[in-house]
């Protein structure tokens, strides 16, 4: 669906070159939701700007559905941007139009006649839960209610992929959560193909199938969410995945235990999906004879399944210990002993 290879993207400024994107090879499928997850610099508007073609790449090319879009002429483009629409972290509404106006926009501007105009403005209040609000202005919506015009006028001329721009980044946890479950229903609704950029690692958690994680240009890391969740390599995913998994406490809960039980082992216990149900707990108490505490519990879940972590103190024999965690690997629990740094 959509193919990044060895895309490079630098500006020159007054002070010389900046690489924004460095090398980035990737592949989206059709109607998946992907997530580029970067701190601020990382190069993700870059990004964002050569999916839609308005950055021209310095080397490398980006395919989507089969088009190369640095390829493409002026007036291919203009017929490429209904394709491939996008929603924006301050939603960019016209603040003159009112709701239906707004999303009527895009379809004046493709030439569609005014009745099949109103019918689909129709569909798309509806779709977006925007009833009742057609005649209102932007400044008498909510943010939310602004992010759901912005996503209906995306939608308007059926976009083959839409690129979500911080698209929650300016609303309240709540209504995050709301427009981000308003997005996975049109992704199953319409099949159509997501591609979002954030900096926010619940976002991925909650709504995206599979993430690239950027940092100075460069993907450092890529894949399945649940996976990702489960084992990060890089030092800046690791950052992201403890701002879910670990709660904000976790480091001082460690330290804690560590120092109230000098004895036994602090032990980190990752698991996917219906391994959750497995009585592990009850196994280590009762066949390897040993106390178990639990300091903390997580479950996550993803659109790739359920993940949890629970953080056990475990105390008793040594190598009784060593052998219930030996039964944990058998289980394909994956376990790491927490030490002092
Ligand atoms: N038009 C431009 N001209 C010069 N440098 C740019 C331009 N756009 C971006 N950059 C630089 O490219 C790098 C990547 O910026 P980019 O905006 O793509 O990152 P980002 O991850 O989206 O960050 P943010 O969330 O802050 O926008 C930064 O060093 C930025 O200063």
């Amino acid at each position: 669906m959509i193919q990044l290879s060895k895309v490079l993207k630098e500006y020159t400024t007054k002070t010389g070159k900046v690489v924004a994107v460095d090398n980035v090879s990737l592949s989206i499928q059709q109607g998946e939701i992907y997530g580029i997850i970067g701190y601020s610099g990382a190069g993700k508007s870059s990004l964002i700007r050569l999916l839609n073609g308005l950055e021209r790449p310095t080397d490398g090319q980006i395919q989507v559905n089969g088009r190369e879009v640095s390829k493409l002429s002026s007036k291919e483009m203009r017929g490429f941007r209904q394709k491939v629409s996008m929603i924006f972290q301050h939603f960019n509404l016209l603040w003159s139009r009112t709701v239906e106006e707004n999303i009527a926009f895009p379809l004046e501007i493709a030439g569609v006649p005014k009745e099949q105009r109103s019918e689909r403005v129709k569909e798309l209040v509806a779709l977006v839960g925007l009833e009742g609000r057609e005649k209102a202005y932007p400044s008498q919506l909510s943010g939310g209610q602004k992010q759901r015009v912005g996503i209906a006028r995306a939608l308007a001329n059926r976009p083959e992929v839409l690129l979500c721009d911080e698209a929650t980044s300016a609303l309240d946890p709540e209504t995050t959560d709301q427009i981000l479950d308003l997005l996975v229903t049109i992704n199953k609704q319409l099949g159509l193909t997501i591609v979002l950029i954030t900096h926010e690692m619940h976002v991925i958690q909650k709504i995206c199938h599979r993430v690239a994680v950027m940092e100075n240009g460069l993907v450092v890391e890529e894949g399945q969410v649940i996976d990702v969740f489960k084992n990060p390599q890089q030092p800046i995913t690791k950052r992201f995945v403890s701002q879910i998994s670990d709660g904000a406490h976790f480091s001082d809960t460690v330290d804690h235990f560590l120092e109230m039980y000098p004895n036994g082992k602090l032990v980190k216990l990752t698991f996917v999906g219906d391994q959750t149900d497995q009585p592990l707990i009850a196994r280590l108490i009762k066949q390897y004879g040993l106390e178990v505490t639990i300091v903390q519990g997580n479950i996550t879940q993803t659109q790739n399944g359920a993940l949890g972590t629970l953080l056990l103190h475990i105390d008793g024999d040594a190598l009784a210990i060593d052998e219930a965690l030996g039964y944990l690997h058998a289980q394909k629990v994956q376990s790491e002993v927490i030490q002092h740094d």
